[in-house]
């Protein structure tokens, strides 16, 4: 197989429509409801009508939860609330229907996926089409030695790929990212870093199940420790990912990138999926383009990374259960605004209802 170059991911990616956009402008302007009066539900319309390439934008009908999970080696360093190793018991609780995601994502009636891409738990405690796509099992402690192999992040990559092209081949109209995982943010934090030439203390946050002001420092000296394992391959996204990544993250960058080839619109989650964008980013600066940032969680480096890609959150609830659940919630106000930019009638002569003569 040939080694894949992310930097080719950058011609594959167009832009969205800019036509189609201000076609969907302009039908805006059309309809009957004055200019302003939707907020900024016409900007949510806007970006999924040129994603769709339609005006009118077509209503959300296939949305998709696509959550990948992984266990992370720095989680033994004392940076998580959560035990090491435990991330399958995130996976389980998605999988029963006990978790914040599973129930709303059946309230908003989108199915929920969930890919195991590196958990550090015995195969057999999890269904077989969760399992089946394991690249490794845990990962090494980035603050001293690489999360991944040069090869298996080159397969979490290609996962994240496969997904995104079966998520398009089955009709996905909008894919809802997240990710499971103890550990995380830790391993999220110090690609923000990385990427944007930050010190640690910047992006170090709570994580998950809020840690205290000791586990704070220690994430605070691992991430600040991983930054400099970091620094000498800044310039590879692949041998990143590597070093200081994780099959999860690995996986998540491939698919947000394929699907940014693929035309799909991602609704991104918190600091792990805006870590990921700043790694595709890197690779094809157009990418973020396809992407809508959900929730702002109040992680410092979520923050910090949806700023460098200019995504506004579309909400500010400080959710930091992760496992998608801020960027579901996202979700009713895109179909919100893709139901009123398709279904309001056009006003015959492009005047508002008040403009009109009533004899
Ligand atoms: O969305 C966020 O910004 C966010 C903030 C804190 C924690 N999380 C979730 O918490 C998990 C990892 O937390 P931790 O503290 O073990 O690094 C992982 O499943 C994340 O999705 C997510
Ligand atoms: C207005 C807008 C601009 C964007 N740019 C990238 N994603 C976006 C999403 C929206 C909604």
């Amino acid at each position: 197989m040939t080694t894949l170059n992310l930097d080719d991911f950058s011609d594959l990616i167009e832009r969205p429509d800019g036509g189609v956009r201000r076609d969907a402008e302009e039908r805006r302007g059309r309809l009957g409801v004055p200019p302003g009066a939707l907020g900024r539900l016409d900007e949510l319309a806007e970006w999924l009508a040129a994603a769709q390439g339609r005006v009118p934008v077509k209503p959300i009908e296939r949305p998709r939860v696509v959550l990948f999970a992984a266990d992370h080696g720095i989680a033994a360093g004392g940076v998580s609330a959560r035990p090491a190793g435990g991330a399958h018991e995130l996976v389980r609780a998605v999988l029963d229907g006990t978790s914040p995601v599973s129930i709303l994502a059946e309230r908003f009636g989108a199915g929920v996926r969930v890919i195991d891409a590196g958990l550090d738990c015995d195969p057999q405690l999890l269904p077989e089409e969760v399992v089946r796509h394991r690249v490794r099992r845990g990962s090494g402690r980035i603050d001293v030695e690489d999360a991944l192999t040069a090869e298996e992040a080159e397969a979490a990559l290609r996962l994240g790929i496969r997904i995104a092209d079966e998520e398009a081949d089955s009709g996905t109209d909008l894919v809802v990212l997240g990710d499971l995982s103890v550990g995380g943010t830790t391993v999220a934090a110090t690609l923000v870093a990385a990427l944007c030439g930050t010190d640690a203390s910047v992006v170090t946050g709570r994580g998950g199940r809020p840690i205290d002001d000791l586990a704070w420092m220690r994430k605070c000296a691992a991430i600040r420790d991983s930054l400099r394992r970091a620094r000498p391959v800044l310039g590879d996204q692949t041998a990143l990912l590597a070093a200081v990544g994780g099959a999860d993250v690995a996986a998540i960058t491939g698919f947000l990138l394929q699907s940014a080839v693929r035309r799909t619109p991602v609704i991104l989650d918190g600091i792990v999926s805006a870590a990921c964008g700043l790694v595709a980013q890197r690779a094809a600066f157009r990418a973020p383009d396809w992407w809508l940032a959900g929730q702002s969680s109040g992680e410092p480096g979520q923050a910090k990374a949806l700023d460098r890609m200019a995504l506004n959150p579309v909400l500010d609830h400080g959710v930091t259960v992760g496992e998608g659940t801020g960027a579901l919630l996202a979700l009713p106000l895109v179909q919100a605004a893709a139901a009123l930019a398709a279904e309001l009638p056009e006003t015959s002569s492009g005047e508002t209802p008040t403009d009109q003569k009533t004899d």
